[in-house]
């Protein structure tokens, strides 16, 4: 039915980070993800093009480098191209590397001529001085060429034009070549790519390679790895410094909020309970938890989305590829492992980039063992108050705090290690797989993309996501702050139950407790903690670390207490939404388990091993 209103249906297909999904943005209005890495788009995206009083149906498919291939990234789009329902195929291509991107040009010309070639990224081609004979090209492979830079929008109208002919003529052949068993050998489609390009690209040798310069260096055995730890502390810092204001006075506004809400309700006429369990349990969680981390994810996004636009991830996959393989598992990790930085339900379905099913079972079970932006808020406060051991505004601090932010990162990826090694000798056991790495082209970010981009996409995101389950959290442990037994409250029967055990492993159980409570987001361990102290069970204002500092040294926190929140904080049961992704991914609740177990043994052992050495010192 649907169908039926749409003048025609486009797909967009091409090998990988050629800008597929940069030419669906720019023709559908809408905000696919888009990144300077292969394997960016893992599933098929649908969207309407309006264009000369027609509708159509865009469909972005995820990068393939050729039908034959096996990658199960790449199955959506190999089954859509396989299907043949689209009534034109944009086949957009690389202008800078023609020849490989034509391997799967010349596939997809042997099934359907009902194609146009949107040769992309023409601005980069000229830069490096490659130039191309359209019109050769054209009668070569028998389909339009349109040259286009789909990054300024360069060249899309007229592609558009070329469609929307293409669509209307519908006389041009389709071969009904379903199984790629029928197709001829790859070979041949290499070979008569190569002639291709022969005739119709020419090159000027003379222009150095300026990436490979720049790859010399950032990739090489000696300063490949310290210049990635530089970059890493240069982003935490930019984001330590940056929040420190921001969240300053995003707490005053937002806790100054709360008086007149009160005076609001309390007209309205509503019963003390319900005030009290509004305002000093719902408002003051959710004001706590978004002058938290706001202005951090606002900051650490933009900047983490600027090393992906730059093409910086895949090198620093290619960095730690060899320590990777020393812990039997695949260097592609290291990309999921970036993805789960930002959340790591994320970076669980980014695990799909990764071709062997033991591999990517192991990238899903130890992706939570890098600290996603939840967590982030709660590690750089107790790093900065115990660690740093001052809340003083300096430069000095920030940079402290920078640098100790990278170790328990680099504590996270060790751990990740240790983790997949051991899950490789017993539940998964075998070999990792080779697989292909493409180092993309530097590229100059858009920056302008990149802040709209980040902030809404990512930072509201996570933020609606904590503020939806922060308020309703703050409810409960409101009313289990509240509620006596006895002489004693529902909190303080559970905390003390947990309390014993909590303590072996450096924590008390008001603290354990907030765990368990915050299993629905990370974002709120800290917020629970703070309202368990308070006997009343109502969250106090704190608008400065040093407040902070205050009430947790009275509740008998020390520096080891800081450091095995932090280890716990990084090692326990990812948050739900993370949960399910694992169950999905994996199809089954056993996995998701191990995936909660895993990371709890070891957040219980390495806390008991510090708490354990602090008793002995
Ligand atoms: N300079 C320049 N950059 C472009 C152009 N088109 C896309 N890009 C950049 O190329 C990178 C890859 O773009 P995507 O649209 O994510 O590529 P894709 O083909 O969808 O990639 P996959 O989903 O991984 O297959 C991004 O960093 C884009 O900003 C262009 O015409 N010129
Ligand atoms: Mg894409």
């Amino acid at each position: 039915m649907a169908e039926r209103i749409f003048a025609g249906k486009i797909a967009l297909a091409g090998n990988p980070n050629v800008g597929k999904s940069t030419v669906f943005n720019a023709l559908t209005h809408l905000h696919q993800h888009t990144g300077n890495w292969t394997g960016k788009t893992i599933t098929c995206a649908n969207g309407i093009v309006r264009w000369n009083g027609k509708t159509f149906c865009l469909v972005d498919l995820p990068g393939t480098y050729a039908l034959h291939s096996h990658v199960a990234e790449e199955d959506a789009a190999r089954e859509f191209l396989q299907s043949n329902t689209a009534d034109c195929i944009i086949i957009v291509v690389d202008a800078t590397c023609l020849e490989r991107n034509l391997i799967f040009t010349l596939q997809i010309l042997s099934m359907t001529q009902r194609a146009v070639l949107c040769l992309n990224l023409m601005d980069e081609a000229r830069k490096k001085s490659i130039s191309i004979d359209v019109p050769a090209l054209e009668k070569r492979l028998g389909i339009p060429v349109v040259p286009c830079t789909a990054a300024t929008g360069k060249g899309l109208d007229h592609l558009m034009e070329t469609v929307e002919t293409l669509v209307e003529n519908n006389s041009i052949k389709t071969t009904d070549q379903k199984n790629v068993t029928e197709f001829p050998p790859l070979s041949s489609f290499v070979h008569a790519a190569e002639q291709i390009a022969v005739e119709t690209v020419t090159v000027d040798a003379r222009i150095p390679d300026r990436d490979r310069k720049i790859d010399a260096i950032l990739t090489s055995r000696r300063y490949g790895i310290p210049i990635m730890l530089a970059l890493i502390a240069l982003v935490f810092f930019l984001t330590i410094t940056g929040a420190n204001v921001p969240s300053e006075w995003l707490s005053y506004l937002l806790f100054a909020c709360a008086q007149p809400l009160n005076d609001l309700i309390t007209w309205l006429g509503a019963p003390e309970w319900l005030r009290a369990m509004l305002i000093d349990g719902g408002w003051n969680v959710l004001a706590s938890v978004v002058s938290v981390m706001l202005p951090p994810m606002a900051i650490f996004f933009p900047l983490f989305t600027c090393l992906e636009d730059i093409g910086y991830l895949p090198r620093i996959a290619f960095n730690l590829d060899h320590v990777f393989c020393k812990a039997r598992t695949c260097g592609k990790q290291v990309l999921t492992l970036c993805m789960g930085l930002g959340c790591n339900a994320a970076g669980v379905v980014g695990c799909r980039i990764i071709d062997s099913e033991r591999d990517r079972m192991i990238a899903i079970l130890t992706n939570t063992m890098v600290p996603c932006n939840g967590r982030f808020p709660a590690i750089i406060s107790l790093i900065t108050l115990f660690i740093v051991g001052t809340t003083q505004s300096s430069a000095k601090t920030f940079l402290l705090a920078a640098i100790s932010l990278t170790c328990v990162v680099i504590v996270g990826v060790f751990m990740t290690l240790v983790a997949s090694w051991l899950l490789s000798k017993t539940i998964l056991k075998g070999m990792p797989s080779a697989f292909f790495l493409e180092l993309p082209p530097y590229r100059r970010p858009q920056v302008g993309k990149i802040i709209v981009r980040s902030l809404r996409d990512r930072t509201m995101f996570v933020l609606l996501r904590a503020v939806c389950v922060a308020a309703p959290a703050g409810l409960l442990i409101w009313c289990i702050g509240n509620i006596q037994v006895g002489s004693d409250t529902l909190l303080t029967i559970f905390a003390g139950a947990l309390d014993p055990f909590a303590r072996y492993i450096g924590l008390d159980g008001m603290i354990l407790l907030a765990f368990i409570l915050g299993f629905p987001a990370n974002e709120i361990v800290i917020p629970l903690v703070l309202m368990g102290y308070l006997s009343s069970g109502t969250l106090v204002e704190i608008n400065q670390l040093s407040d902070l500092a205050v009430l947790l040294a009275q509740n008998g926190w020390t520096s080891v207490t800081a450091v095995c929140f932090i280890l716990f904080s990084l090692f326990h049961w990812p948050c739900s939404t993370t949960c399910l992704t694992i169950r999905k991914e994996t199809g089954s609740t056993k996995w998701m388990l191990i995936g909660m177990i895993l990371p709890t043994l070891f957040g219980v052992t390495l806390c008991f091993i510090v708490h354990s050495i602090s008793v002995l010192l």
